[in-house]
């Protein structure tokens, strides 16, 4: 699919996919930054694009920056709406507990994937149709870490004990 681009940065390049069957197209921040423990930012992208209704594009997260640095984007993935015209921005934070992360102009920080939406229409009824899950959620079906204590010397999370409905 064709898709039109604008460089608000005439230097900055054009997203190309990295590999064929790449989902996304890696985003750079155009200002270099640094990010304390903590610390969330707002990055520019220097490039802006025109969607067809219908689609929309979400900014997700690199995992070689998720694994090495803790980076992780704040709204996650971030949307955004084929009618926007502005600059597509990354809401980074830096959840790593003691390390600062650098950005120069020009590293990538971020993926963005092009997707169909589908529009609906909402037909509000008083009883909705019933299903197997019914109004389970929210950990309904068990296997979770275990979270708030210790986890026994181990440095992983339990997640195979299924405590649930015994
Ligand atoms: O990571 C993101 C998320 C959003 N946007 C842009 C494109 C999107 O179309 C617009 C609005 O995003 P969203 O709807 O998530 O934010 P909002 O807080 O609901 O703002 P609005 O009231 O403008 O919809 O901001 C980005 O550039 N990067
Ligand atoms: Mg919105």
């Amino acid at each position: 699919m064709d898709v039109l681009l604008r460089r608000l940065d005439p230097e900055v390049p054009v997203p190309a996919y990295g590999h064929p069957g790449d989902a996304g197209v890696d985003l750079v921040t155009t200002e270099a930054a640094e990010l304390a423990p903590g610390e969330r930012t707002v990055l520019p992208t220097g490039v802006s694009i025109a969607l067809p209704d219908g689609y929309a594009a979400f900014v997700h997260p690199r995992s070689g920056l998720a694994a090495r640095c803790g980076l992780a984007l704040v709204n996650a993935p971030g949307t955004v709406d084929a009618g926007y015209r502005g600059e597509i921005k990354v809401i980074v934070v830096n959840l790593d507990p003691r390390e600062s992360v650098r950005f120069e102009r020009f590293d990538r920080i971020a993926q963005l994937v092009v997707q169909q939406v589908e529009k609906v229409r909402f037909h509000e009824v008083a009883e909705l149709p019933g299903s197997a899950r019914a109004e389970g959620g929210f950990g309904s079906t068990g296997g979770h870490a275990a979270v708030g204590g210790s986890t026994g010397g181990n440095e992983y999370a339990s997640v195979g004990g299924d405590r649930e409905g015994q």
